[in-house]
């Protein structure tokens, strides 16, 4: 798929946002394209829910401007906009049925009884719930009742979906489950969604692209696996995951690449657009691996660029995984890395041992 051709259906410039002495928006820019599904992740009061909040219109810009389909947003109200709002915990109206909850909005609009009763047929079509419209609120599953949320948002006829958090008060079976259907349902109806959530692994599970937020600012907007793979600080790697973080020396570089000694681990070759801008030869910086990176090298099991052999320190068992602190012998003191292996292996005892496999491209320079 050619990115390039997708026009944004939402331009975000410059937005600015206030509240009294509370910069909550410090300037941000991003494109949200037609039909991804799109996350806003961040910390507790980093002002991702602020941004959908001004993208639906519930508040305005300090300073800065957001267009939606080509369109700019200043001075229309929430409920001109072709957005629609799901919220936490889908707060279905009990006391109505399901056809009753997902016309709700439709009311305030003058259209016919018949109309509105074959909009709100279609809506439950379009999230297979055909014929449910007379079921009570109370006889529906969590995620029928996820559906019958989205059913209602779509009646709208909405470009985007907005979804503030609408998994965080479900258990964590129901989420996962939840965080499939609503995936999918997203793929077939082909509309953009964009999700608030402050939980990383539903971020990487759901969406096309994310935007980090840390404190008012995107901190790095990419897919999920780059996010994951090539994150471009080291609080964005400790933020989405773990991470080993290993001080290395850039000794020598070329046109194309950077050479980085990494104690422990040797030399990599790092090309110069994976590296941080203004990089140089003789700077220490920061490397980052991921702990499953890391194999333990038992007799014959996978081959591997690089190899060290060190002692175990600590093992931990989790049945489909074991996670362990090894040491590998440094420069001067020994670092300790954590690894992280599936099951199916055998499992290295304290004290023992070990030789340690990896992939020379398992290492990412960090700012
Ligand atoms: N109406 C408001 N009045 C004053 N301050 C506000 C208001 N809304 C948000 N803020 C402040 O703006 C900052 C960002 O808030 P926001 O709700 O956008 O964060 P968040 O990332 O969504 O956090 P959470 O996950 O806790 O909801 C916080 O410091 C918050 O206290």
């Amino acid at each position: 798929m050619d990115d390039a051709n997708h026009q944004p259906i939402i331009e975000i410039r410059d937005v600015v946002k206030s509240f009294g002495s509370v910069k909550a928006l410090k300037g941000i820019n991003a494109d949200i394209r037609e039909g991804e599904f799109f996350s806003l992740l961040g910390p507790s009061g980093c002002g991702k829910t602020t941004l959908l909040r001004l993208i639906a219109g519930f508040e305005q810009t300090t300073s800065g401007t957001i267009a939606i389909a080509g369109q700019s947003m200043k001075d229309i109200p929430a409920n001109k906009r072709p957005t629609n709002m799901v919220f936490q915990s889908y707060a279905i109206f009990p006391h109505l049925n399901v056809a009753e909850n997902v016309g709700y909005g439709l009311v305030r609009k003058k259209i016919s009884k018949a109309d509105m009763t074959a909009e709100v047929e279609k809506a439950l079509s379009m999230v297979d719930l055909a014929g449910y419209g007379q079921r009570a609120a109370h006889e529906l599953s969590g995620g029928q009742r996820q559906r019958v949320a989205l059913a209602r948002a779509l009646v709208m006829r909405p470009k985007v979906i907005l979804l503030d958090e609408p998994l965080s008060a479900l258990d964590k079976k129901l989420r996962d489950q939840m965080q499939q259907e609503l995936r999918s349902l997203q793929k077939s109806l082909g509309i953009t969604f964009i999700l608030v959530t402050h939980d990383q692994e539903e971020a990487l599970i759901m969406s096309d692209r994310i935007a980090v937020i840390f404190d008012g600012q995107i901190a790095q907007l990419a897919s999920p696996e780059e996010l994951y793979r090539r994150p471009v600080s080291r609080k964005i790697a400790s933020f989405i995951g773990v991470m080993n973080f290993l001080e290395a020396e850039a000794t020598g570089a070329t046109d194309t690449h950077f050479t980085i000694r990494v104690p422990a681990l040797g030399e990599v070759e790092i090309a110069r657009r994976d590296a941080p801008a203004g990089l140089q030869a003789g700077q220490i910086n920061v490397v980052g691996v991921r702990p499953e990176m890391f194999t333990i090298v038992s007799d014959g099991t996978g081959s591997f660029a690089r190899t060290a052999t060190g002692t175990v320190i600590s093992t931990d068992y989790y049945g489909d995984m074991t996670y362990y602190s090894v040491a590998l012998p440094g420069a001067a003191d020994p670092v300790t890395i954590s690894m992280r292996n599936t099951a199916g292996r055998s499992i290295a005892r304290d004290g023992s041992e070990v030789t340690v496999g990896w992939g020379a491209d398992s290492i990412v320079l960090l700012e």
